[in-house]
């Protein structure tokens, strides 16, 4: 069956519907890994965006439920050059499957070149996946809101056992982050991020980690205050949106980029150490390097390609934020000493400077 990928720019693509019962809309975004469809598919901070992947063939070892980073797929649409569509490991589903029972529908057949060249030049935007005769409309702007609407307090939920408890605070976290805590002997809280303050104190936790997200950070302005304070009195660690939300809450200000960066081989030097490492990476907003003159931070990573920020530390407390993704997910693991960074914080209990 054919389909349709139509872009608020007024390009259109054509390829093949692989079914989804009704067309998506969404942000258009790209993905330059090699491998990594899994975790970048079912990825909260994907949520609602048509995802472009790069790389010409996906699909080919399936979808295990060890890779997926939520229950379930959380971009709108899939678009690819080639869907893999032939047998897959044991105790795999295909991408087809998968796509199917979660009802997300994928495009193939596309010339994803020229898509994400079209994407580069226009920057990210608007875009609808639909089977070709269904009639065009005017495309609705999407939200890059997913935090001031109705939402339900959910119920806080510890794992682990460990002697060290770590509340994740809960902007739509991906499962690595909670295993690469679990993975060192942590227990877990998982913080509902509308939490109040007494509520957080009585849970006597040892530090915090803020989620990475879907969406605008600008949408959590309410609880910067309250995020400042939590910061300024637990051992902190922020991971992209939880990064953003605390640059923003020490005062610095975010911007969007004109597509992001989506991919696995993003390169960021630690200006302390001059050390250049590989980092796994989805965002669209970033911290505005201007901005942060006017907050107590500063800056300890920085894109090499660009020269945005990648990440800020406390020069007296021990609170650290990096805008790329040190539980990978997927991706290099360079950065996963990070996490034992942050719990060397936590078990000093101490607010010194322990970022060198
Ligand atoms: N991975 C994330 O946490 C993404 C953060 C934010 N939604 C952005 O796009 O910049």
């Amino acid at each position: 069956m054919a389909g349709m990928l139509s872009l608020a720019n007024g390009d259109s693509f054509k390829g093949r519907w692989h079914g989804g019962t009704a067309p998506a809309h969404g942000e258009i975004v790209f993905f330059t890994g090699m491998t990594g469809y899994e975790e970048v598919l079912t990825d909260p901070s994907y949520k609602g965006q048509i995802v472009v992947f790069s790389y010409p063939l996906i699909g080919q070892y399936g979808v295990r439920a060890a890779h997926v980073q939520s229950d379930n797929i959380q971009a709108a649409g899939i678009v690819v050059a080639e869907l893999y569509d032939g047998p897959v490991r044991k105790g795999a589903q295909t991408l087809a499957q998968f796509a199917k029972s979660a009802d997300v529908p994928v495009l193939s057949g596309i010339d994803t070149r020229s898509l994400i060249q079209a994407i580069r030049e226009s920057g990210t935007m608007q875009a609808r996946m639909a089977e070709a005769s269904t009639p065009p409309v005017h495309l609705p702007p999407a939200t890059n809101d997913f935090f001031t609407g109705q939402r339900e307090e959910s119920a806080i939920a510890t794992y682990g056992e460990g002697a060290l408890h770590i509340g994740l605070i809960d902007f739509h976290y991906k499962s690595s982050i909670l295993s690469e805590l679990l993975k060192r002997e942590c227990r877990v809280s998982v913080i509902p991020h509308t939490l109040s303050s007494e509520q957080l104190d009585a849970l006597q936790l040892d530090g915090l980690l803020f989620s990475n997200g879907p969406g605008d950070p600008a949408a959590l302005a309410q609880w910067f205050g309250v995020y400042r304070d939590w910061a300024e009195r637990y051992p902190s660690f922020g991971i992209c949106l939880g990064h953003q939300v605390l640059a923003s809450a020490f005062g610095a200000k975010t911007a969007k980029l004109p597509f992001g960066h989506r991919g696995a081989n993003h390169p960021v030097v630690n200006l302390k150490t001059r050390r250049v490492s590989m980092s796994s990476q989805n965002h669209s907003y970033v911290v505005e390097a201007g901005s942060i003159d006017a907050t107590p931070l500063t800056v300890l990573y920085q894109n090499v390609n660009d020269g945005s920020i990648e990440g800020l530390c406390h020069p007296e407390l021990p609170i650290m934020t990096v805008q790329f993704h040190p539980e990978a997910a997927p991706g290099p693991a360079d950065h996963l000493e990070l996490f034992s960074h942050f719990l060397a914080a936590a078990l000093e209990k101490k607010k010194v400077k322990i970022y060198a």
